[in-house]
């Protein structure tokens, strides 16, 4: 497996020249667009790595997942999808227009940013900080890493830059989707965003879904199979923006990217996977990733349809 795993990164290093690193988000700018890596992380415990996968980024909208798996944990499902969708969108992750125009008004989904901002403000604690505290302890028992944290710089570069998140999200208050303190939530969001992980991380992420929300090695049951099942379902319909469909055809395994560069999969019963490549392509998804994952779904015949 390690071998197979170093030819297809070598394969696919060169796309990466292709692509682009996200710089709307300032301190994303400086990572190496040459870069990338992955980690398999089976259920029998094996971990598997090539290339680069030991160089830290930020999660970004891989946070998306489990902010939605405690929402729907704290509030039950009803509550959460009343404020967001469950329909994919043909739009970017980070547009507005569809806000306005949809009715009822509410996100298409939880995982454009309109929809993680209105899952952040559904997360229960006394404010803010108690309510990120709670997510990220859950990013901790589900990788087994307890030195999980927050890339400051990062989370303050977003916070300083999201304009266009804090547009959408005054605008979900005045329409009623959003209750609360917008900066609080917000603040939630950009940390969320930016707790830095490496592939080993997202591998065991994805694992953890692949095995119905369950982290093997324990086998404590952190969520149940049906709300395990509802993140997945996302994954495939909405994990890679308005690329899902292709990636779909394409790839075939449940998976959600982020700007920084990651992107988690999950092949249920199998394994998880964590790749990073930080040179995007037009839709915000890793260039280099993207192929990687293509490869390795066709070598191991990992598609789920
Ligand atoms: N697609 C992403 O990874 C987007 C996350 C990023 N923090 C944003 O809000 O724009």
């Amino acid at each position: 497996m390690n071998e197979l795993l170093n030819r297809i990164i070598e394969n696919n290093r060169e796309i990466t020249s292709k692509g682009k690193v996200a710089t709307y988000i300032p301190a994303l700018g400086k990572a190496n667009p040459r870069h990338l890596g992955i980690c398999v992380a089976d259920m029998e415990g094996n971990v598997y790595t090539a290339g680069e996968y030991n160089v830290k980024f930020t999660l970004q909208s891989i946070s998306k997942t489990i902010s939605l798996m405690l929402a729907i944990m704290d509030n039950g499902e009803e509550e959460v999808f009343k404020k967001v969708g469950m329909e994919p969108t043909g739009d970017a992750f980070n547009s507005i227009v569809k806000l306005e125009t949809i009715n009822p008004s509410k996100p298409l989904n939880p995982m454009i940013n309109a929809g993680a901002i209105a899952v952040a403000s559904l997360i229960k604690g006394k404010d803010g900080e108690e309510k990120f505290q709670r997510l990220l302890n859950l990013f901790k028992k589900i990788t087994g890493n307890d030195d999980l944290k927050v890339n400051e710089e990062v989370y303050l570069s977003e916070k300083r830059t999201g304009d266009r998140n804090r547009a959408m999200a005054y605008f979900m208050r005045d329409v009623g989707i959003l209750e609360g303190d917008v900066e609080e939530i917000l603040d939630v969001y950009f940390k969320q965003c930016s707790i830095e992980v490496d592939c080993i991380d997202v591998a065991k992420i994805g694992l953890f879904l692949a095995n119905k929300g369950r982290v093997p090695y324990t086998s404590e049951k952190i969520v149940s199979e049906h709300i395990a099942r509802i993140v997945k379902t996302f994954m495939v319909t909405c994990g890679m923006y308005n690329a899902s469909g292709e990636f779909a055809i394409k790839v075939g395994i449940p998976a959600k990217s982020g700007v920084g560069g990651g992107i988690m999969a999950a092949v249920p019963h199998k394994m998880g996977i964590g790749v990073y490549g930080p040179a995007l392509d037009e839709k915000g998804n890793s260039i280099g990733g993207y192929e990687v994952l293509k490869e390795l779904s066709r070598e191991l015949n990992l598609s789920i349809f």
